[in-house]
């Protein structure tokens, strides 16, 4: 018990959603380092943004400078990130934003959590699906080679797990497509969750 209590505004998100004319929502982008999610999640954005919507994206290399900065990538680290990342998205859902998440989100368990904090209805879920070779050969940032030398410790696909998601509501397979086809497939699978809540 910590002594505190909820407060109701009166202000409500139903509220902020009619003045916005769009649902809150996050959009999930899960897969392994390299696979695609900050470039996807970046073209769909900017889809969204100049078709009118109000979105905000949190994205893992930023958030683990700030409010997570100190967490590392053991399970318990990866955890702690991903279920504060769901707190603040769920505040992005109330106050009627279209949040866009970026994170590697390795295991079944830190995205059933996740998706428990945000909730089914509000959680979008896209598998960036592309192989670890190719990820590997990609190595954007250098992670891979550092990590098969030993260099970084829990490196996900190389040292520490990474589970795919089962029910995911979009899989997109990079090797198969462009970055302007990926983002498509998002853009549609979103217009159809907004249909779903009669926003058009
Ligand atoms: N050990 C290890 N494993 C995986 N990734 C690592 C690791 N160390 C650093 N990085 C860099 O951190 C980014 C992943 O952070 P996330 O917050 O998305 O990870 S997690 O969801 O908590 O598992 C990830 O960013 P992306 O490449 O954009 O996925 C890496 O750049
Ligand atoms: N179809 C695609 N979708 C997304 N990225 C792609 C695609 N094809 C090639 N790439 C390249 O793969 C790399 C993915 O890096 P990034 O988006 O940072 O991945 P992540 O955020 O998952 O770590 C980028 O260099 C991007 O240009």
């Amino acid at each position: 018990m910590n002594n505190t209590v909820f407060h109701n505004y009166h202000i409500t998100r139903k509220d902020r959603e009619k003045q916005l004319k769009q649902p809150g929502m996050v959009l999930w982008f899960t897969g392994l380092s390299g696979s695609g999610k900050s470039t996807i999640a970046n073209a769909v954005e900017q889809d969204l943004f100049h078709s009118g919507y109000k979105t905000y994206t949190l994205d893992g290399d930023n958030i683990r400078q700030g409010i997570n900065r100190g967490l590392g990538f053991t399970a318990e680290d990866r955890a702690e990130n991903l279920r504060r990342i769901a707190e603040v998205a769920k505040l992005f859902v109330d106050a009627g934003q279209i949040c866009i998440a970026a994170f590697v989100s390795p295991t079944k368990a830190d995205r059933k959590l996740v998706k428990d904090i945000i909730g089914e209805d509000d959680f979008i879920e896209i598998f960036v699906d592309t192989p670890l070779e190719i990820c590997e050969k990609r190595d954007v940032k250098g992670l891979y080679a550092k990590a098969r030398k030993g260099e970084i410790k829990n490196f996900t696909g190389i040292s520490a797990p990474y589970e795919n998601p089962e029910h995911p509501d979009l899989i997109i397979k990079t090797e198969h497509k462009n970055v302007g086809q990926s983002a498509k497939a998002v853009t549609e699978c979103i217009k159809s969750h907004l249909k779903s809540k009669n926003y058009e």
